[in-house]
Parts: C-alpha cells; structure tokens; sequence
C-alpha cells in the first residue's frame, strides 16, 4: 500500500491526468493492504529464490527491452526475478522519454513460466496467494504502462511465461514458437492475470479452448485467432529483435510526450467505464493540445498554404 500510494504521489505531481486515471484504476495495483498484500512481505519471502535476472535496457530511440534471463531454466521465473520484474517495471513507470517497449527471453526462448522449484516451496495456500498478487500486481502495472509493449515470443512462452506474453499490448512471434497455457496440466489455472487478459484478448470461447485444451498456440493459430500480431519470418533482415524493433517503430514515430498520450487513451477505453474514458481522453488531450509536437505541426502546415 505504501509503494503504491508513494508511485500515486508522485504521479499526482508530475502527470495529473496520468494519475488521476491510475487513481480511478485502483492506484496502478490491484491489491494493496485492504486486500491482506504486504508487498514488503512477499519481496522477502521471494528473494529467498535466487537465480536468474531480468535485465533493462532504454535506449534514446524511446525502445527499451527488457529481457528474462534466466537460460539454464529456459528463463523460467525464480523468486527474485519476480522481485527484479517489479523494480524493471517501477524504473519504466519513471521513464519520461518511453516509448516503446519489447519484452524478450534469453538464449532464443521466451519463459517457462515460474521456477519449479520455487512453486514447490511456495506451495501453501497462502504463499501461493501472495505470490499470485505479487504478480497481478506488477503485470498490470507493466500493461498500463504509458508506451507501447510487444512480447517477442522464441521458442516457448509457457504457463506464467504466456500469462506475461498477455500483459504486453502485442505479441510477434518466430517461425516454430509456441504459447502454451500449461496450468491445466498442472492442475491449476492462470494466477498472474494472464486468464482476465487472454478472454480480453482472443474472446472467451477461444479463452476456454487455449486453458481448458492447453492447446500449443503456434504462430499460425495465434495470428487466426488474434493473439498475434505478426509472425517475424526467416528471411527477414536483421536479428529476431531487430525485426522486433523495426516493427514497432512503425508505432512509436513522433515525440514521446504523443505516443505516450496514445497509449493512455487508448488504455482508459479499454478499462474504464465510457464516461470516465471520456474525461481521462478529455485530460490527456488537454497535455497535448497546444504542446510542442501540436505547435510544431500547425506551424508547418501554415507554410503549406
Ligand atoms: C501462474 C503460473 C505459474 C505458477 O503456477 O506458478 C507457472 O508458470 S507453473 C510452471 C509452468 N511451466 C511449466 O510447466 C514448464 C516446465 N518446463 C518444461 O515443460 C520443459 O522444461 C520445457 C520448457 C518444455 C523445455 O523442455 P526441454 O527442451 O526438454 O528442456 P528441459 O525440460 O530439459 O529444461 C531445460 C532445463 O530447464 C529447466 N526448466 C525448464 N522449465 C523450468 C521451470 N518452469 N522451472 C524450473 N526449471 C525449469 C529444466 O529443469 C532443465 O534443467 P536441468 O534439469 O537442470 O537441465
């Protein structure tokens, strides 16, 4: 609750109409002391699962790539990465020239979802619990993000690792990979949001058919089905995230500040309730009508005439 009521303040200040739509979305979190979290609590207990990193990259283009890198695991989630995930997250809420984003796997694979072992040893009820908010937590957070995210899916994205792929606004995939909603085969469902999301994505009949089949989604089925934007072929130019960033550049042109402000539009549509949408639209517009980028523009096309 502290964290997030901190990021609130400080968003207030420095973006109102940001923050008044985070404030309207419960905060940015989705669970906070009233819901039983202590995030501090569960930070400790999760850092008791070394291994692994998630690394983060912003680059003056605005792209930033953030990478789970954790090869020996085929970049499963271990506990502390978990931790790295929400403090990668909070330095790109703080990122004021994002925007764009890719998330990655190292070594030619997405994720393996959570580490096994740590499932294990978190395998109380309540454990599991804190470690599922932990998450929800901080994938909302990385959805909300004010720049545009696209999961770059190689190899498999599996259980929690396709749960994660649901938390970016697109996926692009190689030729071969798979997203795999594994839980059933586990006995579990989705716990990091990733159900809530995919129903939102793909509908909830294909929803019921990926979790209730565990069906192996391959890049022909996920572009049929619309959990995939674009398959990055063999043949095409460059690395897997060369094509990765080439394909979102052609959605993050222009200044910061606009494709920022795309992003929190669009955002408020899709999660609030049509009236506040409007007055979030309303505010945001108000941060660029008559901004830089809108002066710019206008005074180019008076030349024009
Ligand atoms: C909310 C969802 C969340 C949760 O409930 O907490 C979950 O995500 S649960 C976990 C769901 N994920 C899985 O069930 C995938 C498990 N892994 C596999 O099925 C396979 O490893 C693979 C990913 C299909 C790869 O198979 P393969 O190519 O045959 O390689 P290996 O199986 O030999 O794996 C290499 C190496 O990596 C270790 N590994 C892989 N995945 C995990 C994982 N999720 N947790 C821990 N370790 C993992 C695997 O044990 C091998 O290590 P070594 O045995 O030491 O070589």
């Amino acid at each position: 609750m502290v964290l997030c009521a901190v990021r609130q303040h400080l968003l207030r200040g420095s973006r109102g109409a940001w923050a008044r739509f985070l404030q309207r979305q419960s905060r940015g979190c989705v669970y906070s002391s009233v819901h039983g979290f202590q995030q501090e609590e569960i930070r400790e207990k999760l850092q008791a699962f070394p291994g692994g990193s998630i690394e983060l990259l912003t680059q003056e283009s605005g792209l930033a790539v953030l990478t789970i890198n954790y090869p020996s695991r085929m970049n499963a989630f271990s506990g502390s990465m978990m931790v790295d995930l929400e403090e990668r997250v909070s330095q790109l809420e703080g990122w004021t020239d994002g925007k764009g984003l890719i998330v990655q796997g190292a070594s030619g694979t997405f994720c393996s979802g959570s580490d096994l072992n740590a499932v294990r040893a978190l395998s109380n009820p309540q454990d599991g619990m804190k470690m599922c908010m932990f998450m929800q937590n901080t994938l909302t957070r990385l959805l909300r993000l004010p720049m545009i995210s696209v999961a770059l899916v190689e190899g498999r994205a599996l259980g929690g690792g396709a749960e994660l792929t649901t938390a970016c606004d697109f996926r692009v995939m190689a030729p071969g990979s798979v997203i795999q909603f594994v839980h059933k085969h586990m006995g579990l469902v989705p716990g990091w949001g990733g159900a809530a999301r995919l129903v939102r994505i793909v509908g909830s009949q294909n929803a019921l058919k990926l979790l209730g089949g565990a069906v192996k989604v391959d890049p022909e089925l996920a572009l049929q089905i619309g959990l995939a934007e674009e398959v990055l072929q063999r043949e095409g130019a460059g690395t897997p995230l060369q094509r990765a960033e080439n394909w979102l550049s052609v959605y993050t042109k222009g200044p910061a500040p606009v494709i920022q402000a795309v992003k929190k539009v669009v955002l408020s549509g899709r999660e609030l309730p049509l009236s506040e949408a409007l007055r979030t639209e309303k505010d945001v517009f108000g941060t660029v009508w008559g901004g830089p980028a809108n002066m710019q523009a206008l005074a180019s096309k008076s030349k024009h005439r």
